[in-house]
């Protein structure tokens, strides 16, 4: 039986009163940033009800963390905040609690529609992780890239491989996305040419948010992992498959991808998916035991593409091989620091069937099958216009963990 709330949730919502997930909004109208959770077709102002009092029962009030234009000091305060805050939440919703429910001018000040206002990017991230933890999308990739040898390397097995992206090109839903330009070359081209990208790609990914640091020189144990995750997101490494094919050996990615990240705008508590652990694929072979986990650490996550009007990808976070705990043991094993707003994306979420390939890379065998558009079009690759849409949910019984959406429209470039 779902939780009730006053404010009204269809079943079909994202945001029932088991979500919560944390934005940083603005009135359309103006004003100033500030923090906030989705309930239903609401924003909850966290300012509000931190000025009102109605927090006082937790660590963080009276500090003026909703006040603020990123979630990082309330990140930083640590999950006994976080729940504390959420348990608050929840109560301060609930269809019973008369506190906000029957105080009117109260309730007008902290319950805004989300139609009125702007979400912003959540989080001041320092720095932007990218893992390649699907096994299928690695050995398709592998594949397509490296034909004449094993598709995924020795190492791919023993650990989560990654590479650092740039946080500074990391936007939020809704930003349109510029076609880059650069070095391209074609394998029956005998020379690099400069270009606007002719093979731009999105891959649909999760993110962990890191909420709580971690000390130079000090790896953060498996069994700790997850206290130092706030929550996720949903994440599209737009990609240009041109520019990564010329320039990608031996260091990887770099400016095939660094040139814009969107992320979704909710940041969903690690708190909410808790009912929706699971296991991932099976490891084999055993991995070190410093990436040995305590308990299961995946979670069964939807995920869906949607390319203008057709949904060309349905697949699952569940699919992953190394999980989010996995990959932040890792990433900390040589004592490599966390910082509040630290992003890590899981790598492109691609499944074991068609339909759940993660990107056109894999969709049309690196442009080779173009799929077909419920406008009769075709696509091998992103054109000028397009407009990719990614959306995220855990089904519960009778409600929905949503994560809202993470869209982009591609916009012509000239070199
Ligand atoms: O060089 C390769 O084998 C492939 C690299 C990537 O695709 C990097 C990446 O973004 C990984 C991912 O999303 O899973
Ligand atoms: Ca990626
Ligand atoms: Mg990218």
């Amino acid at each position: 039986m779902p939780l009730q709330s006053f404010v009204s949730i269809t079943p079909d919502s994202d945001f029932p009163l088991e979500n919560l997930p944390y934005g940083v909004f603005r009135l359309r109208s103006g004003g100033t940033a500030r923090v906030g959770v989705a309930i239903g077709e609401y924003v909850l102002d966290l300012a509000v009800l931190d000025e009102a009092g109605l927090l006082a029962s937790t660590p963080v009030a009276g500090q003026g963390l909703f006040t603020r234009d990123s979630l990082n000091g309330f990140m930083a305060a640590g999950p006994a905040a976080w729940q504390a805050v959420r348990n608050t939440l929840q109560r301060l919703l609930a269809a019973d609690e008369p506190t906000l429910r029957d105080h009117q001018p109260l309730r007008d000040a902290a319950l805004i529609r989300q139609s009125e206002v702007e979400l912003l990017l959540p989080v001041q991230i320092g720095d932007f992780t990218d893992f390649y933890s699907s096994l299928y999308h690695a050995t398709n990739t592998g594949k397509m890239l490296r034909p004449d040898s094993p598709p995924l390397y020795p190492n791919w097995r023993h650990m989560p491989v990654a590479y650092h992206g740039r946080a500074s090109t990391v936007v939020v839903s809704g930003t349109p996305i510029r076609r880059p330009c650069g070095q391209i070359k074609p394998s029956r081209s005998p020379e690099p040419f400069f270009s606007p990208s002719r093979a731009l790609d999105f891959e649909v990914e999760l993110a962990m948010v890191i909420g709580v640091g971690s000390e130079l020189g000090v790896p953060v144990p498996i069994a700790q992992a997850e206290e130092h995750i706030f929550g996720f997101v949903i994440l599209n490494d737009w990609s240009a498959r041109d520019i990564q094919g010329w320039e990608y050996q031996p260091l990887g990615p770099f400016l095939s991808k660094n040139f814009a990240t969107t992320i979704s705008p909710w940041v969903v508590p690690l708190a909410a998916l808790e009912p929706f652990r699971c296991s991932g694929e099976p490891q084999d072979p055993p991995p070190l035991s410093y990436l040995q986990p305590p308990r299961p650490g995946h979670f069964d996550v939807t995920l869906e593409v949607w390319l203008n009007d057709t949904r060309i990808c349905q697949t699952n976070a569940r699919h992953l091989y190394w999980s989010f705990a996995q990959q932040l043991a890792h990433h900390t094993v040589n004592g490599c620091r966390l910082r509040p707003g630290d992003l890590m994306g899981s790598g492109t979420i691609s499944g074991p069937t068609k339909e759940s390939r993660g990107c056109l890379f894999e969709l049309t065998w690196r442009g080779t099958e173009p799929i077909q558009l419920a406008d009769g079009s075709t696509r091998r690759w992103l054109e000028d216009g397009d407009t990719v849409t990614m959306r995220a949910w855990a089904q519960g019984d009778g409600y929905r963990i949503g994560f809202g959406e993470a869209t982009g429209t591609i916009v012509a470039n000239s070199p």
